[in-house]
C-alpha cells in the first residue's frame, strides 16, 4: 500500500516520514497554514532519497505558478487539488513529471482514476487539509479502481477501518498526524505508518 505524508515544513519531519517508509511526501507550495517556499521545500527535498516522491501541492494556482514553483523547488510530482480544468494537465504534462488529481465526490471531473490524464487520484473530503472525517459511504466504490489514494481526515485510529471498508491502492494523511493545525508530530507519523502495515499485512 503506498502511503503519502503530506503538508511537511519541517526536517525532523521529512526523516521521521522516510524513516518510517513513507513512499511520498507532500510540500504545500499554495496557500495554507502548511505552506513552505519552493527554497524551503528544495531544502527538504535534499534529504529524500529518490526511492521517495516528492510532491508540490497546488490548489486553484494558475499553469505558470505551478511551472515555477516547480522549477524552483525541485519536486518530482505535482499534485492539483482544487479542480482544476483538463488544460491544466495538458499543459504541465510537458514537464515529464508524475501528475496527481485530488478531488472529493461531487467534483468537476468525477472519480475515474486518469479521467483528466493524470497518474493517480486522490479521494479527498470537500475541505482539503481540514482533517474532517467524511462519510466514506458516499462513495461509489464500483467506480474506483487502479491507482487511487484515499485522504480526508484519517489517522492512526481510523486507518486500518479505512482500508478495509474501501480498499485503496493507498492512503494520503495531513492533519491526522499532526498536533495541532500545521505542526507534525513524529511520532504520530510513525504510528501511522505502523498502523497501515500492519493492516495491510492482516490482509
Ligand atoms: O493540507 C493542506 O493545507 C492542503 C491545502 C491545499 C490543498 C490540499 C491540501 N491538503 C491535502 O489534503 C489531504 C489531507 O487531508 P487531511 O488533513 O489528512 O484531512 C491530502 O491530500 C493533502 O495533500
Amino acid at each position: 500500500m503506498f502511503v503519502k505524508v503530506c503538508g511537511l515544513r519541517t526536517a525532523p519531519d521529512v526523516a521521521a516520514s522516510v524513516d518510517a517508509g513513507a513512499d511520498a511526501i507532500g510540500f504545500v507550495l499554495t496557500p495554507s497554514p502548511r505552506q513552505v517556499t519552493p527554497a524551503e521545500a528544495r531544502e527538504l527535498a535534499e534529504a529524500v532519497p529518490t526511492d521517495v516522491l516528492t510532491v508540490g501541492v497546488f490548489r486553484g494556482e494558475p499553469v505558470d505558478v505551478v511551472r515555477a514553483a516547480v522549477a524552483a523547488s525541485g519536486v518530482r510530482a505535482i499534485q492539483l487539488h482544487g479542480d482544476e480544468p483538463a488544460t491544466h494537465y495538458t499543459a504541465l504534462r510537458e514537464l515529464g513529471l508524475p501528475l496527481i488529481r485530488g478531488t472529493s465526490p461531487g467534483g468537476a471531473a468525477g472519480l475515474r482514476p486518469g479521467a483528466l490524464g493524470e497518474d493517480l487520484l486522490i479521494v479527498d473530503s470537500p475541505q482539503p487539509g481540514s482533517g474532517a472525517a467524511w462519510d466514506w459511504d458516499t462513495l461509489d466504490r464500483a467506480a474506483l479502481a487502479g491507482r487511487w489514494l484515499l485522504a480526508g481526515g484519517l489517522r492512526p485510529d481510523n486507518v486500518g477501518a479505512a482500508i478495509d471498508a474501501l480498499r485503496p491502492w493507498g492512503v494520503d494523511v495531513s492533519s491526522g498526524v499532526e498536533v495541532r493545525r500545521g505542526v507534525k508530530d513524529p511520532a504520530l507519523i510513525r504510528v501511522f505508518l505502523e498502523a497501515v502495515r500492519t493492516r495491510v499485512g492482516q490482509n
